[in-house]
């Protein structure tokens, strides 16, 4: 099966980050969320990446860009914490047309598997045009972990990550058809919704 197969799609992603976009540290967010996608996704994919500041209409600004300039799909790492400078899920509702909480109740959910401060992340989701966005924790191990969720030693599922239910969310609203590669994340749709191939 060739590429030509997939339809292609453009993907946003988003590092928030005072130090990795100020050059104290290399940023690890954008290698991250690429290396996941590109293993997890058989579609051909065109990133869309952005290194910004956790500065509030810097981000808004960014996500509204990356939504005008044809995603279906923005991923966010960082800034989704209690500190003063966290401010990534407000930016991410200013410009939302409806929110998704189910993502973020169960990133929160799989997030408490790998560290008990779990739930000082306030990541939100939300659909804004036809593009779905997602908040991810700026920690970047945390990216594999809330997309992929947790299996054990022989490579069988113990919690699902929240990539399983994005494909299908993408069709509901009218984006490209996502498919995955089943090893990495199992995408979940309902009989009716599965394209033939
Ligand atoms: N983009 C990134 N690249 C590399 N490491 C990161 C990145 N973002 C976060 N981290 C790491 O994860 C930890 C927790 O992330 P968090 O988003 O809370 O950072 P922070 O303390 O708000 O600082 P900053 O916004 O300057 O990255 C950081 O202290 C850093 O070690
Ligand atoms: N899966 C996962 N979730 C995680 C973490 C992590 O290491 N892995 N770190 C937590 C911590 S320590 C914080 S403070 C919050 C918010 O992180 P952020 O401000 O970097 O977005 O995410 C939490 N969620």
């Amino acid at each position: 099966m060739t590429d030509e197969t997939f339809d292609a799609v453009r993907i946003g992603i988003v590092s928030v980050s005072d130090r990795a976009s100020g050059g104290v540290y290399e940023d690890k967010g954008l290698p991250a969320l690429k290396e996941w996608l590109t293993r997890a996704l058989l579609n051909p994919i065109t990133f869309e990446p952005r290194l910004i500041p956790d500065e509030q209409m810097a981000i808004s600004t960014a996500l509204i860009e990356l939504v005008d300039a044809g995603c279906s799909l923005v991923l966010t790492t960082g800034g989704t914490g209690p500190a003063l400078r966290d401010v990534t899920p407000e930016a991410t509702l200013a410009v939302a047309h409806k929110e998704m909480p189910g993502f973020g109740e169960q990133m929160r959910q799989i997030s408490l598997h790998f560290v008990p401060t779990a739930i000082l992340s306030r990541q939100v989701a939300v659909i804004r045009d036809k593009c779905l966005i997602l908040n991810l924790p700026g920690q970047p191990k945390s990216i594999a972990e809330t997309l992929e969720g947790l299996k054990d030693g022989e490579g069988k599922q113990i919690v699902s990550g929240i990539f399983s239910a994005v494909p299908y969310c993408i069709d509901l609203i009218g984006g490209p058809y996502f498919e995955t590669d089943a090893d990495v994340c199992k995408a979940f749709r309902p009989k009716a919704a599965i394209r033939a191939k």
